[in-house]
């Protein structure tokens, strides 16, 4: 098939690689002339593993191409895939669509034959019968069939979500797409994917509630984590003996710092706006949203108590800043909340990150990044590890920080608090 995807983000660009590489014929455009350039030479805009090489693979075999013509390439295509950014309004909890309708309106004016146009980014229940009206101003609805395929890759495991998903999800009633749809995606079905096929507002809000349900499971451990603190009770086994039940599951119960990246908080928000749009009140969601929010103050507080509020001066180091591992994604990484407030209090601030240094914290005078682990550690009064990366796990803290009074709170429980007490390092965890 020829595809065309629209925006070159994370779901562009993973899912138009994925698609060549599936042996579609496929076009990623973006408006950013800057970031196709800069495709066409193999350079990408995001860190994800395996990403580079099947990219080159695929622009080499002239499968993959890449375009800032949008009109040229939806007249090529034979399915468009919008994946465009879908932020949150400046002003409230509603998704800005304004990226989703402007496409919408250039797609509109470049449809000659039949075309499937897809929603792959994730938009509100009723997006896809808007994007429809658009359209039809200046096309016959025999033309064209809006479909609504929401996008489940996580960052950083991209290439296999992408390609070993548990579901494919196709909100339509058209036969006629729904036949095509199935068939592009069989070499997913035919290794285990599970085919859905529902109306175009089931999927479009199938996309909200998974997202929404796994804030909810983080913020849930999160909590019993506050409690267990408590009670002298580690979060750790609690998240075993409750995973081991198939009905509930072991996965997205680690608990750790405040949930980030560009999809839980953004999407959480946004289905509680359009819940509010049709007077119905999701209760649950927006707890989870608040306790979201408040916990990178918890963080906080934990992290003035370690340093017995003499928190002036201080050196504190971060171990990654990005909202997890395998990503060089800032979006609203609970490090953005924590490192300005703590600079706020005089602390000096030292991070390393795997991806490098963050034009997030140019803008302060005490903030430095170490372009390695030995030496962001070597003065350290406190060392918090804020990210889970592989390249934390097995760190001499003994030998390499100089103060030899040093602590470490250890947000994403990597390390074992009983080697840590046999080694007479001052350590602190997470639910612990
Ligand atoms: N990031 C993820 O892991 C992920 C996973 C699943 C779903 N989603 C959803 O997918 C959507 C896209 O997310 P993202 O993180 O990939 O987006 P992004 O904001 O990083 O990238 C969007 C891209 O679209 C381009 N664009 C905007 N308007 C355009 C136009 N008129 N013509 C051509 N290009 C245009 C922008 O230049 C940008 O490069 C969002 O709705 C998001 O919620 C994201
Ligand atoms: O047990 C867990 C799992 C995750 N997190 C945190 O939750 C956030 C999101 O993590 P993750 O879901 O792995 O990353 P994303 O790339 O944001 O992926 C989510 O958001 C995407 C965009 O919608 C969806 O496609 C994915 O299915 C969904 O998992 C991060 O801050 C993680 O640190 C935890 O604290 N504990």
């Amino acid at each position: 098939m020829k595809l065309c995807m629209i925006g070159t983000g994370y779901v562009g660009l993973v899912s138009g690689v994925c698609f060549s590489d599936l042996g579609n014929d496929v076009i990623c455009v973006d408006k950013d002339l800057n970031k196709i350039e800069n495709l066409k030479n193999g350079i990408i805009p995001i860190y994800e593993p395996g990403l580079e090489e099947l990219l080159i693979k695929n622009y080499k075999n002239n499968r993959l191409r890449f375009s800032t013509n949008l009109k040229d390439s939806i007249s090529k295509s034979d399915i468009i895939f919008i994946c465009v950014g879908t932020p949150t309004k400046k002003n409230g909890n509603n998704a800005d669509l304004s990226q989703v309708y402007n496409v919408a309106k250039e797609i509109s004016k470049s449809i000659k034959r039949f075309k499937i146009i897809i929603t792959k980014s994730t938009v509100p229940v009723t997006t896809g019968d808007e994007i429809e009206k658009i359209i039809s101003k200046k096309v016959s609805k025999k033309l064209f069939s809006v479909v609504s395929n929401p996008e489940f890759l996580r960052e950083g495991d991209a290439i296999r979500d992408f390609t070993y998903p548990d579901r494919v999800v196709i909100g339509t009633h058209n036969k006629k797409s729904n036949k095509i749809l199935k068939n592009l995606y069989s070499p997913l079905i035919s290794k285990g994917a599970k085919y859905v096929n529902t109306s175009r507002r089931a999927a479009e809000l199938i996309k909200y509630a998974s997202n929404a349900f796994l804030a909810t499971k983080i913020t849930f451990i999160n909590e019993l984590a506050n409690l267990c603190e408590k009670i002298n009770v580690n979060i750790e086994d609690i998240s075993i003996g409750m995973g081991l039940d198939n009905r509930i599951g072991s996965r997205f119960l680690r608990a750790g710092p405040a949930y980030g990246g560009s999809c839980f908080p953004k999407d959480t928000k946004a289905i509680t706006a359009t819940a509010n749009k049709f007077k119905t009140n999701l209760t649950v969601i927006k707890s989870v949203i608040k306790s979201n929010e408040n916990r990178s103050s918890l963080m906080l507080k934990k992290v003035f108590e370690i340093l017995k509020n003499k928190i002036k001066n201080k050196n504190i180091c971060f171990l990654g800043v990005t909202f997890k591992a395998n990503t060089d994604d800032m979006r609203d990484s609970s490090s953005l909340t924590m490192i300005p407030a703590l600079i706020k209090k005089g602390a000096k601030i030292n991070y390393f990150d795997p991806t490098g240094e963050k034009l997030d914290f140019k803008k302060f005078n005490n903030v430095t990044f170490s372009n390695n682990i030995k030496d962001a550690i070597k003065k350290s009064d406190l060392i918090i590890i804020h990210t889970e990366w592989n390249d934390f796990k097995n760190i001499n803290f003994k030998k390499d920080v100089k103060n030899k009074k040093f602590s470490i709170f250890d947000m994403r429980n990597i390390y074992s608090a009983d080697k840590m007490k046999d080694n007479k390092i001052k350590y602190f965890s997470i639910g612990n």
